[in-house]
């Protein structure tokens, strides 16, 4: 027993964990003044550069990621000592599966693995109180990584400190677009209980079928029979709409000819919901927002991406 402790003790073992002890300290200290400021709820990170900083370290790639992945969980602890709500994290785009088949292979290797780590992580769980929530098109990812992204989902649900957003299989655009659809859709439901089929204050009966069936906007562009169901009725999404986002919906209208209107309308609902900000500030949002990384990064670069793509059926 003598003989193993005097095997494990090293002035450089007791050198380096004095050395942690002070950082650590240093930090919590750190970390409690810069508490008392103002601090944001919410952090968005898109991870980069793992690969070039593999590279430039000569080591693997697939290292460059996992050391990646461990500042991302470093810097999840620090923002959840900080007070910070929730940390979004772009981890893998849609087009981020058109890299090399490996390097797809070894990362969602690298996702099951950490997804399950997440889970087992008593630090994480208990300790911080981390509830995960992975954000995207799941039927993307293999059954594995969707499996562990289900376990982490469900492991954590009752965790409410800090909740970690993880963007899969993401980008704004597949996302604008499908919840543009389902809004549509449901909108379009509303509209056929709210309006008496064949009421002649209604537009045509064809184009109405048109919108029923989900078509992505009016054949005849601004055809009377369109926009005044959308502006006449009192269901709440419209109103909602037309209440701040006319002028989002006229300069949408503008720029996409005969895209219908109720997917501009829909549009300025959902930029509502998105940060709660009015469609002006929005609009301004949107004029000044720049950098390449923010086109698909969710939340800042949603409405400039939506602006720039039509939406289609
Ligand atoms: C569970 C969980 C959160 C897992 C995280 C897995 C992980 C590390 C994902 C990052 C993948 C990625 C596309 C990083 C960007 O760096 P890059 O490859 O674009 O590097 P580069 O900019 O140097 O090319």
């Amino acid at each position: 027993m003598e003989e193993a402790d005097s095997k494990t003790f090293s002035p450089l073992s007791y050198f380096i964990s004095l050395y942690s002890a002070v950082c650590g300290y240093f930090r919590h200290l750190l970390l409690r003044i810069l508490a008392v400021g103002p601090v944001p709820q919410h952090i968005a990170i898109i991870m980069d550069g793992n690969r070039r900083y593999a590279d430039r370290s000569h080591i693997d790639r697939t290292r460059g990621h996992l050391y990646g992945y461990d500042r991302l969980i470093s810097t999840l602890e620090r923002c959840s000592e900080l007070g910070v709500k929730y940390v979004t994290v772009y981890a893998f785009s849609i087009d981020n599966f058109m890299r090399p088949a490996d390097e797809v292979q070894a990362l969602m290797n690298l996702m099951e693995e950490k997804l399950d780590d997440i889970c087992n992580s008593y630090r994480l769980t208990k300790q911080y109180g981390v509830r995960v929530q992975i954000l995207g098109e799941l039927s993307l990812l293999p059954s594995n990584v969707r499996a562990a992204a289900e376990r982490a989902m469900a492991a954590t649900r009752q965790n409410s400190s800090v909740v970690l957003n993880i963007c899969l299989a993401y980008t704004s655009t597949a996302e604008m677009v499908h919840s543009i659809q389902e809004i549509r859709d449901k909108f379009l439901a509303t509209l056929s209980e709210a309006v008496p089929t064949g009421s002649a204050c209604l537009c045509s009966s064809k184009s109405e079928a048109e919108n029923r069936s989900g078509r992505t906007g009016a054949r005849n562009g601004y055809s009377h029979g369109s926009e005044f169901c959308v502006m006449s009725s009192n269901t709440s999404l419209q109103s909602e709409a037309c209440e701040g986002y006319s002028t989002l919906c006229s300069q949408r209208r503008q720029q996409n000819g005969e895209n219908g209107f109720v997917h501009d309308m829909v549009a300025g609902v959902n930029f509502r919901e998105v940060d709660g900000k009015s469609g002006q500030e929005r609009q301004n949002g949107l004029m000044t927002e720049g950098g390449e990384d923010n086109d698909r990064f969710p939340v800042t670069g949603v409405a400039k991406e939506f602006l720039s793509c039509s939406p289609k059926g």
